[in-house]
């Protein structure tokens, strides 16, 4: 585990991207989602490089990009939610950095990925029992990859930062909160 980076793993919906993201301005840190670099490098969205180069096209490109963004140091990263099926990507991310899995259950994951059309995965006549199937094949590959696994669901997406870094805080991966700040909180103590 190389505690300078900080990697989200987890199914369409668990809110890699959206956390990744905040986590990464709290701390200061570059944010990179390796959907993103692979649309930036190929210059169309994900469902067309589905359409043009199928699954297998894809993942070719997504282990080229977390190979290469796994490599950097200091960043915080979101992974596309099928990261982990190649065992060399599993390695990767579990060797350089500390892994995050942001868990959900399949309902969940349904409600928050039902209106997007940038799925190709979940463009099918029954999303739901897709993202059952997917969650049954890939948690178990989200638990051996993560270094810490974070219950999403009740909590909203502030609170889910926030127990994200008190993990990585308690991990060690990150220095603890300033105690000034706290204090700045509470003037009265
Ligand atoms: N914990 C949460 N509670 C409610 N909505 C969430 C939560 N996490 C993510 N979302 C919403 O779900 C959608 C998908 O989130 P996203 O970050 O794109 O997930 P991922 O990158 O893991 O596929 C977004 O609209 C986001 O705002
Ligand atoms: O689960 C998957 O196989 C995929 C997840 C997507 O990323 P998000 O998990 O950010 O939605 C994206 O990489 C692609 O559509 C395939
Ligand atoms: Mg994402």
């Amino acid at each position: 585990m190389n505690p300078n980076n900080i990697f989200f793993v987890g199914l369409m919906g668990a809110g890699k991207t959206t956390v990744g993201k905040s986590v990464a301005k709290r701390l200061g840190r570059p944010f990179f989602d390796s959907d993103h670099e692979i649309e930036a490098r190929c210059g169309v969205r994900i469902p067309t490089i589905f359409e043009l180069e199928g699954e297998d096209g894809f993942r070719q490109r997504e282990a080229l990009a977390i190979d290469e963004l796994t490599r950097r140091e200091g960043i915080v990263l979101a992974t596309g939610g099928g990261a982990v099926l190649r065992p060399e990507n599993r390695a990767h991310l579990h060797e350089r950095g500390v892994v995050v899995y942001l868990r959900a259950n399949p309902y969940d994951l349904w409600q928050r990925t039902r209106h997007d059309r940038n799925r190709p995965l979940l463009q099918t006549e029954n999303p739901r029992a897709k993202l059952e199937a997917l969650y049954a094949q890939r948690d178990p590959l989200y638990r051996e990859v993560a270094h810490f696994v974070i219950e999403t669901g009740k909590p909203s997406v502030a609170q889910l930062v926030n127990m994200v870094l008190m993990q990585l805080e308690i991990g060690g991966a990150i220095p603890p909160a300033p105690t000034d700040a706290r204090h700045d909180d509470h003037p009265e103590r």
